[in-house]
């Protein structure tokens, strides 16, 4: 089957011709402003079920094809009712799920295999891969002396960082813990140095008492999920989004955990945002 399709510009009309059996487009008197045609013609392709990336498969269109096109990137031609063509991804919905809540339900089974199977790490095990943590982040985190740097207090099998935290004090940083002031709002940052008094926060985990209030310069935020857009799967609670959301200087952002706390996906929603980088015993992931 053959379809004709005319384009009209203000200064001349051109014909595209569609071979579906042969899936190849031949373009007549086309030479010149070939770039907002490419537009329409990738629109013609999927409306004839043809493979938009020239014999490449389903891939997404590249950096470099767009700029062999001089094209803006955040624009696509095909039509929306053929989504149902389209890689999933370019929808921003998670493809797996029908709502949200369905997303939370697996979160919630997720998060208890992976705190499980990090509660089960023989102690010799997690204390090795957390000495690797910290010499990655020794490469990562320099220049500390002033910056406050939030850390926190390990608990339910997160990597131990306690000693980590007494050398960046040693080195000039100003450490934080963070602080749950409530539910579902932004979390707090308190200083702390070995020796400082601590009381019972909420899930008993400890917080500075007397701590001097600060915003982080860099976060160090424990893992219980994380995936390789270098999304990041908690507690549950929504504490660092809110709080990473909330603070009016952007910190640097870097998530520590285990190797084996790695999933395909968080099925990332709009609230999760990102960390920067992601470190593990064996790799830092940058996003
Ligand atoms: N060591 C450490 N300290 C930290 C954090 C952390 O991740 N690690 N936080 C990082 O944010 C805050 C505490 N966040 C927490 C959030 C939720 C739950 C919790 O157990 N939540 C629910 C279950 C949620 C669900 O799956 O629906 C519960 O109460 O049972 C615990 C701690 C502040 N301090
Ligand atoms: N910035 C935000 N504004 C409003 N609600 C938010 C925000 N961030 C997260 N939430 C809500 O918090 C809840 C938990 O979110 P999520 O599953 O991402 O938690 P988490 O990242 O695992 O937890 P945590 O950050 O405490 O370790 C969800 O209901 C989510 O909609």
């Amino acid at each position: 089957m053959a379809a004709l399709v005319t384009l009209r510009s203000p200064a001349t009309a051109r014909n595209i011709s569609i071979d579906e059996r042969s899936k190849k487009i031949s373009i007549q008197e086309l030479n010149c402003h070939i770039v907002p045609y490419i537009k329409i013609i990738a629109a013609a392709q999927a409306a004839f079920h043809l493979n938009p990336s020239n014999g490449r498969g389903k891939e997404r269109m590249t950096r470099s094809d767009r700029s062999e096109m001089n094209e803006a990137p955040h624009e696509y031609a095909s039509p929306a009712c053929m989504l149902h063509e389209v890689d999933p991804a370019y929808s921003g919905i998670s493809p797996s799920f029908a709502t949200n809540a369905d997303v939370f339900a697996w979160r919630k089974t997720q998060r208890q295999r992976l705190i499980d199977e990090r509660k089960a790490l023989p102690v010799a095990d997690r204390e090795d891969y957390t000495r690797a943590i910290a010499n990655h982040l020794d490469r990562i985190v320099t220049n500390v002396a002033g910056k406050h740097v939030s850390l926190f207090w390990p608990f339910l099998g997160e990597p131990d960082l306690r000693g980590w935290m007494a050398c960046l004090t040693a080195r000039g940083a100003i450490c934080l813990l963070p602080v749950v002031v409530a539910k579902a709002t932004p979390l707090l940052f308190r200083s702390w140095k070995m020796g400082e008094r601590l009381e019972r926060g909420v899930w008993n985990i400890p917080v500075p008492a007397d701590g001097k209030e600060a915003a982080p310069d860099i976060v160090i935020a424990p893992l219980v999920g994380f995936d390789a857009g270098c999304f990041r799967l908690g507690y549950g609670g929504g504490f660092f989004d809110r709080t990473l959301a909330s603070l009016g200087r952007k910190p640097l952002a870097i998530g520590v955990g285990f190797e084996s706390q790695k999933i395909d996906t968080i099925h990332p929603l709009a609230h999760d945002i990102p960390m920067d980088v992601v470190v593990t015993q064996t790799a830092v992931r940058y996003r």
